[in-house]
């Protein structure tokens, strides 16, 4: 089978090398051409573990080709998948245009029937526009379908998230197309939900607000658990043994960023908006997670007082491990109130950059942990790398101007800190 590939981001470039490993014959598509001939020599334009050993391997096999020509791609492939991203507008609205521009590309080059079937998130009602714009770019009136698929994929897990996935969900009326793209998947274990596509494109929101909620939910606990003396940490694992509950995403912390969360949150609240429904829970998940980082600096200001002209060190810059994507992560909101409030800030991670428009006289990247927190008055872990664990903090510890540490992760174990000399202080967890 002949698979197309629209947009080779995050999800294309993973979506395309899962349809490869699976014995499907894939073109990856793309309008930037940097992104494209990276691709072409066996490397990624982002980090993500394993993926790059898949493309290269493929490359191998020749199951998998990258191209920017639009017309003999569409030509050449039945099979369609958009990927392309759907950032927020300044309204919190999911921006369509690239979903737009590829339905009409798929128009204007139809030669023949067409099964288009969408990845991107998009707002309920997407599939009707997209059946629309590629009807109206058409030149000859070729059958062809729209159907929705959401993507359910993790940053740092891509590739066990899309080849191991939990479900399938499938938004179609047409019992044809069900089958069609049922046998795309056939050789995956897992369940397969056939339904509307205006269900299938609600579902995705549901999840990644549900996700969201559970974060805030906990990060909140956290807040009274520093209060009453209580361990988060113990509070989130008893109550995740509980079935009902799930011991996953309630783990406290400075807050949720990435290029989903926020952004899919926003565009759920603004589709409520617009049915003149009010998601008074979500409002407020959102006004949590803007204030969790607000917390942590907080914390450090009780400790050291005033900011300005002290020596803070920031560890971890990505969202979250196992990534280079810093789109909306709480290290970055940290660095922007650390740099107003006149603080130095020196930085460290292990795979992400700092932004050149953050760094200037007070904000410097460091070239190793413990070379970021030599002097500090105190150190903020922002993303719970492995390697943080591996520190020599007795050393550290010694280096620093005075020992405060603040775990935006609950990464470390506070016993251990204290007892090498620390001032130690976690989210709900100290
Ligand atoms: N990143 C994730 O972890 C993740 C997980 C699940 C779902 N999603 C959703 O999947 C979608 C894509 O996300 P992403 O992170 O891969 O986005 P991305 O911005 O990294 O990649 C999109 C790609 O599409 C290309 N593109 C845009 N218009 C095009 C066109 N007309 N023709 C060909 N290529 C075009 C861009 O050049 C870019 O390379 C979004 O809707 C996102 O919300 C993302
Ligand atoms: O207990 C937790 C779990 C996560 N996070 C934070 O939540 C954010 C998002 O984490 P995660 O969900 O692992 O990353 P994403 O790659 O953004 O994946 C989410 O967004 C994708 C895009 O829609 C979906 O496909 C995935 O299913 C969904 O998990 C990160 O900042 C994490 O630090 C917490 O603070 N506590």
């Amino acid at each position: 089978m002949n698979i197309l590939v629209i947009g080779t981001g995050y999800v294309g470039t993973t979506t395309a090398l899962v349809f490869a490993e699976i014995g499907w014959n894939v073109t990856g598509l793309d309008v930037d051409p940097q992104k494209i001939e990276h691709l072409r020599q066996g490397k990624l334009h982002f980090y993500e573990p394993g993926l790059e050993g898949l493309l290269k391997k493929h490359l191998g096999t020749k199951r998998i080709r990258f191209t920017t020509d639009k017309k003999e791609a569409i030509e050449n492939n039945a099979i369609i998948f958009i990927c392309v991203g759907t950032p927020s507008l300044p309204d919190g609205r999911a921006d369509l245009r690239y979903v737009k521009q590829a339905a009409e590309d798929i128009g204007r080059h139809m030669n023949g029937d067409k099964l288009i079937i969408n990845k991107s998130t998009v707002p309920v009602g997407t599939q009707e526009l997209v059946t629309g714009w590629t009807r109206d770019a058409r030149t000859v009136p070729y059958p062809f379908e729209v159907a929705s698929n959401p993507e359910f994929l993790r940053e740092g897990k891509a590739l066990m998230d899309a080849l191991q996935p939990d479900r399938i969900i499938i938004g179609t009326n047409s019992d044809n197309v069900a089958k069609r793209i049922g046998k795309l998947y056939e050789s995956m274990q897992c369940p397969i939900i056939v339904t509307t596509p205006r269900t299938a494109e609600f579902t995705k929101y549901a999840a990644n607000a549900f996700l969201a909620t559970k974060i805030s939910f906990i990060n909140e606990l956290a807040r009274l658990s520093d209060r009453l003396g209580v361990n988060v940490k113990e509070v989130a694992y008893g109550i995740g043994l509980d079935n009902r509950i799930g011991p996953s995403f309630l783990q406290a912390g400075i807050g949720y960023g990435g290029s989903c969360f926020p952004k899919d949150v926003a565009a759920l609240l603004n589709m409520a908006e617009h049915n003149d429904v009010e998601l008074k829970l979500l409002k407020k998940v959102v006004h949590v997670n803007q204030r969790q980082h607000l917390y942590m600096l907080q914390k450090v200001r009780e400790q050291i007082g005033n900011l300005a002209g002290k020596r803070i060190a920031l560890l971890g810059l990505a969202f979250k491990p196992d990534t280079d994507d810093i789109r909306e992560a709480p290290a970055i909101r940290m660095i922007q109130k650390l740099r107003n409030e006149k603080a130095y800030v020196q930085v460290y991670d292990p795979i992400a950059a700092l932004p050149p428009e953050l760094m200037d006289e007070r904000v410097k990247f460091g070239s190793s942990p413990e070379e970021t927190m030599k002097g500090a008055d105190a150190a903020i872990i922002c993303t719970e790398w492995p390697m943080f664990l591996k520190i020599d903090w007795v050393q550290v510890k010694d280096s620093m101007n005075a020992p405060n540490l603040f775990d935006g992760r609950n990464l470390l174990d506070a016993g251990q800190m204290k007892d090498i000399g620390f001032y130690y202080q976690g989210i709900g967890y100290s």
